[in-house]
């Protein structure tokens, strides 16, 4: 890894970080803060027009470089928060900016991973990453190296030239990864990343996730349905309930964690309870697959 392209580098904000312009230093780069957010979705079926509030209300705030994850019963609003969050959905009402500048669409100062890495079965670990670079206005020149180096953070070295469909789901995911940190964004928004994974690989990935961001440090906005993921990887986390915050729990666990470690210790099985209980009493009975 060469320290002219290094993750670390871009994290705190290089001179290839978009959000180091005059308007982004009014306010640290990489923060996160979302005000009085609402969305309600409106659908025309037949001759009706049925609404769905999915967001009320919700105001909420993430430091440069803080891990935090979004909690709560299915339903409850934490996709439509991470839509609007990355530019592909607009809000009813409120505002949310990122490095102090209101988001306005997608942008590079965003990496997204979703459930599912969708990559070019026809290309290869090294194109599918190239290709987003392209995509971003990276120089032609530096594409494949900083592809290259970036399938090497997630542990893929090796299989740069492999197709997807030879991959498993989890390293798959690690694509999907590789290619949301290669445009040296400020924040990640993550979507149930590991949500379609089996067990084993799941746990194998909150480690690999825990290591990646202890080396790049950027700024995390997780969403997952496991209390024991939310815990081991966070900083905070958010429960929701019926389209709102209903709770912000601060994970006060030491760093740099391992999942071993913290799964022995009493203060995770605590937080974990904690957090049971309080998406029970999250206002929403739907059912919760935490
Ligand atoms: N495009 C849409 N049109 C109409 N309603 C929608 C749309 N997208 C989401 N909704 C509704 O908005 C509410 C919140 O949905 P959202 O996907 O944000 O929840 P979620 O907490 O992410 O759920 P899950 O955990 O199941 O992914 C739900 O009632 C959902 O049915």
């Amino acid at each position: 890894m060469t320290m002219e392209h290094s993750p670390v580098r871009a994290a705190i904000g290089d001179d290839r970080d978009p959000a180091s312009s005059a308007e982004g230093l009014a306010s640290p780069s990489g923060g996160i803060e979302v005000a009085g957010l609402s969305k309600t979705y409106r659908r025309v079926v037949g001759r009706e027009i049925s609404l769905t509030a999915a967001l009320a209300d919700v105001s909420f705030s993430v430091a440069p470089q803080e891990f935090v994850s979004v909690i709560g019963p299915s339903g409850c609003g934490k996709s439509t928060i991470m839509k609007i969050l990355a530019g592909l959905l607009d809000p009813t009402s409120g505002s949310v900016k990122v490095s102090g500048r209101p988001v306005e669409g997608p942008g590079i100062d965003r990496g997204c991973v979703f459930q599912s890495p969708g990559l070019m079965p026809w290309k290869t670990v090294v194109d599918n990453v190239v290709l987003a670079l392209e995509f971003a206005g990276v120089p032609k020149r530096e594409r494949r190296r900083r592809a290259k180096e970036y399938v090497g953070l997630v542990g893929l070295d090796g299989f740069e030239r492999h197709h997807p469909g030879e991959l498993s789901g989890g390293m798959q995911q690690r694509v999907g990864i590789a290619r949301a940190l290669a445009i040296e964004p400020v924040v990640l928004l993550m979507d149930e990343p590991f949500g379609a994974l089996d067990a084993l690989s799941r746990t194998r990935m909150q480690d690999e996730l825990l290591r990646i961001w202890e080396q790049t440090k950027k700024t995390v906005l997780f969403i997952t349905h496991s209390i024991e993921e939310a815990v081991v990887l966070s900083d905070r986390v958010l429960v929701m309930g019926n389209g709102v915050i209903a709770a912000d729990v601060p994970i006060d666990l030491p760093r740099p964690r391992s999942r071993h470690t913290l799964l022995a210790d009493p203060r995770t099985l605590e937080l974990m309870r904690d957090l049971e209980r309080l998406i029970g009493h999250s206002g929403d009975d739907r059912e919760s697959e935490a």
